[in-house]
């Protein structure tokens, strides 16, 4: 991968760039972690220092396609401007008439910010050409590409893949800097080696199970996805988050770790609700801590219980070396942010190694007090860090090793 140093004298040139700036929101769209976007600051200084102007397309959460307010990125680029202190000029569409005017009005060191490429249908299209397409009018707004979005990179989408292959590209100072550290914990991790996953992409994260049995010596499992090992073992899980189509899959990783002498430790008790509005912050009815065995079929489990957390806890000090992605409970409410704390504090306490990867993840050992340095690495990347983890060739790298 070239930097963008390897990119040459960047004065009036327009430069391209993919950041990750999907950032958790609350109902008054207040970004409650702008984590990933000061993690973009350091290329996007160095950009306007060397005199670029500089076009960056991002996306926010999952709109599907469609333009729709509630995913514009109006907040990250007020929060974008306060942090680079220069006014970032938001275009109204991705590559409309508003992103024309938008890139062609800037001036050297001048910063825009293209709307959620998400609400463009191509960018997520599994059609090759429909893809490319999209590509092409990214691409005629930059003179060279940057990507720097790392926790995007195991997309293979238009801003993220296609763009890179037209346009001279480089790999900026956060991709860099995320693949050098996960590569030391993929080539030669001191063991234990164990993996805490939760979260609320349940079959995105079921399906790196596979590759990080082979790779782990424990697998930690709370969160949303839980609840389909529950259920993958005959237990009742109420109105818990699950993915039915999974359910085999997770009694198949049961097995293979039992047979590889591999350990996938599931929660003993959780803590359930009636339901919970998550805009809202609120959950309903009161918060019970039951066993696994005993989930009432009216309700939500919505956190892992206090015996789990000790459980948890004393697996991950145990590890010499600790990878922990997705929070284990809806820690964005205080009543079910217990079994999170928890994890994070016994993350604190490795004696070795320990790295937190995600947007939520992240947000979850900030808001709960936690400061970066009390950890060995905070990685912008969910998904991306858990399949760089897996060994997996991700996307939105190989493409600048390949065409360069
Ligand atoms: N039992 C549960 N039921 C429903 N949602 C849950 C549950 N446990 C955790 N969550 C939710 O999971 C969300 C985070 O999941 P996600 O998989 O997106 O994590 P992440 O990988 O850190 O973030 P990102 O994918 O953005 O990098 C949180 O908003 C949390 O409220
Ligand atoms: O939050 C993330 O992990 C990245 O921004 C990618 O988002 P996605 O899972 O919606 O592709």
């Amino acid at each position: 991968m070239k930097s963008v140093a390897d990119l040459g004298d960047l004065t009036g040139k327009r430069v391209l760039i993919r950041c990750d700036f999907n950032v958790p929101l609350d109902a008054e769209k207040n970004i409650t972690d702008d984590g990933r976007i000061r993690a973009a600051l350091p290329t996007l200084t160095q950009l306007r220092e060397a005199g670029a102007r500089i076009v960056i397309m991002a996306h926010l959460g999952r709109p599907k396609g469609e333009a729709n307010p509630k995913y514009s990125l109006a907040p990250v680029a007020a929060r974008l401007g306060e942090l680079l202190g220069t006014d970032v000029h938001l275009a109204a569409d991705v590559v409309g008439e508003s992103a024309q005017a938008t890139v062609a009005a800037l001036s050297d060191g001048e910063v825009a910010l293209l709307e959620n490429v998400r609400y463009e249908p191509a960018e997520e299209s599994k059609d090759e050409a429909a893809r490319a397409e999209l590509a092409a009018k990214y691409a005629a707004f930059g003179d060279v590409f940057v990507s720097d979005g790392f926790g995007v990179v195991h997309r293979k989408q238009a801003s993220v893949y296609d763009v890179a292959k037209l346009l001279p590209n480089a790999a900026g100072s956060l991709v860099a800097k995320e693949v050098s550290i996960l590569k030391a914990l993929t080539e030669n991790p001191e063991r234990p080696y164990a993996v805490v996953l939760g979260g609320a992409k349940v079959a995105d994260k079921l399906s790196v199970i596979d590759n990080l049995l082979k790779v782990a010596d424990t697998l930690v499992i709370g969160g949303g996805m839980l609840f389909t090992f529950l259920a993958a073992q005959g237990k009742g899980i109420g109105k818990s988050l699950v993915d039915e189509g999974n359910l085999e899959t997770c009694r198949n990783y049961l097995a293979e770790a039992e047979a590889a002498g591999k350990r996938i430790l599931l929660p003993v008790d959780v803590r359930v609700a009636d339901g919970m509005d998550f805009g809202a912050r609120e959950v309903f009815g009161p918060v019970d801590v039951v066993s696994v065995d005993a989930i009432p079929a009216d309700k939500m489990g919505l956190d892992i219980g206090p015996e789990s957390e000790v459980l948890f806890a004393d697996a991950i000090k145990a590890a010499k070396t600790v990878f922990w992605n997705g929070p284990m409970g809806v820690f964005e409410i205080k009543e079910l942010a217990e079994g999170t704390a928890a994890v994070a504090k016994a993350l604190t306490e490795v004696d070795g190694l320990s790295v937190v990867g995600g947007g939520d993840s992240a947000a979850a050992v900030r808001t709960l007090g936690h400061s970066d340095d009390e950890f060995g690495h905070i990685s912008t990347g969910g998904g991306a860090s858990l399949e760089f983890l897996e060994g997996k060739e991700l996307p939105g790298i190989s493409v600048l090793e390949e065409n360069n």
